[in-house]
């Protein structure tokens, strides 16, 4: 080139400026009870066509998963082909014989091959931990954290024993694995509804409803039910639909969804008397910014420090928050959200606003969540 020529301008290649979130690959924990269908589900996912590529770590991989993959056309050969399995229907299947977290890295080395992990964890673990690990946890923000986010955690419930266990778990003296996974869920599946009478299913959908008011409960047969429903929920980022009053004219799904949930009448503040784990669903007003930054350090003392504000710090705890969920409306118009596992906790302005919500709400699913808990909270903004 001489010094004449006009010089070619090369276009600046910038890398894609992508949003951390999407690129991410969401994740969804599915525990439940024992024999209640997890199994089920996850070799439903791994045979049918639904058109999701999902990577769905399991426990038993050498005791269920070796017999159902002479069954399913297993595309994959080679040396990983012990590990992972690629199936007919795009989906990937790993065995968790490492410890999770080795198992689950890697599966991050072969991302790209999928859109979703669904990780089963054993019958009786509580999902709380591990959902709290994934969950903006410091330490593997610039590991796992970094390639994965929470979208949230199924509980398969067994619709003929699933009763009697979580009455056990009541009259326990210490809370229960059984209630732990109900409160720590966002979705509940209440399987096997084919070997209970309606009536029965009716009674244990409402004890569900008693523990965790917020999860939507789909009553299934053989964990029949259509994928899209259970992924892509971003339980830990949005507010809960159930918050929200359908849109005018809204049908109901006739088929899988829990009637006896009533979108469109929202309940009055109600606290469940059980024992065990409770939860608390409390109504709270249009907020300005300084009462959200109150209800903000009042949720950081009761999550933390295990009591009310201004109660004296105690040797056994006095509250204990499994889960919190909520939404507050300010005068401004924003919405903000709280999530919450244990003792981590967010309040983030919501992006994309679901839709109007009839008023601010929150829930707390937890210990101790008696009247004085709603009336600690409710002086917040009472001033
Ligand atoms: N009748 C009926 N049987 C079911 C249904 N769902 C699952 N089963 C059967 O119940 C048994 C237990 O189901 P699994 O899917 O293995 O349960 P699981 O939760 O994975 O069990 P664990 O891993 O042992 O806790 C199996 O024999 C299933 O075929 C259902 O909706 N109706």
């Amino acid at each position: 080139m001489d010094d004449d020529d006009i010089p070619v301008l090369i276009e600046h290649q910038e890398p894609p400026k992508q949003d951390e979130q999407a690129r991410r690959v969401p994740l969804t924990i599915i525990c439940g009870f024992l024999g209640a269908g997890k199994s089920t589900l996850l070799k439903r996912i791994l045979t049918e066509q639904h058109g999701f590529r999902i990577a769905v770590i399991m426990n038993e991989f050498g005791d269920t998963a070796d017999i159902e993959a002479k069954t399913i056309n297993v595309a994959s050969e080679g040396e990983e082909s012990e590990e992972f399995l690629e199936l007919a229907n795009g989906c990937l299947c790993c065995s968790i014989k490492d410890t999770g977290i080795a198992a689950i890295e890697k599966l991050m080395q072969r991302k790209g091959a999928f859109d979703h992990i669904l990780l089963e964890t054993t019958g009786l673990a509580d999902p709380g931990p591990i959902a709290a690990l994934f969950w903006h946890n410091e330490e593997f923000a610039s590991g796992l954290g970094r390639d994965i986010s929470l979208d949230g955690v199924i509980c398969v419930v067994d619709a003929v024993f699933g009763s009697q266990q979580m009455e056990e778990d009541h009259a326990s003296d210490t809370v229960g694995e059984s209630l732990r996974q109900i409160a720590g869920a966002d979705i509940v599946l209440l399987n096997k509804i084919d070997l209970a009478s309606p009536e029965s299913v009716d009674v244990t959908a409402a004890q569900l409803r008693g523990v965790n008011p917020v999860a939507p409960i789909f009553r299934t047969v053989r964990a029949e039910i259509d994928v899209g429903k259970l992924l892509g929920v971003h339980a830990y980022t949005a507010a809960p639909a159930t918050f929200f009053s359908p849109p005018h004219g809204h049908q109901q799904d006739t088929h899988d969804h829990d009637h006896d949930h009533d979108h469109s009448h929202p309940r009055e503040p109600t606290h469940y008397e059980l024992r065990g784990i409770t939860s608390l669903l409390i109504s709270v007003p249009v907020l300005s910014r300084q009462q959200l930054d109150a209800i903000d350090e009042w949720v950081r003392t009761v999550l933390w420090e295990q009591r009310l504000p201004g109660d004296a710090q105690q040797e056994t705890p006095t509250v204990t928050i499994l889960r919190c969920k909520g939404l507050f409306v300010l005068h401004s118009g924003a919405q903000h959200v709280l999530q919450g596992v244990r003792s981590m906790y967010e309040i983030t302005e919501a992006g994309d606003a679901l839709g109007v919500p009839d008023a601010g709400k929150l829930v707390l699913i937890g210990t101790g969540l008696n009247a004085r808990v709603r009336e600690s909270l409710r002086s917040v903004w009472a001033g």
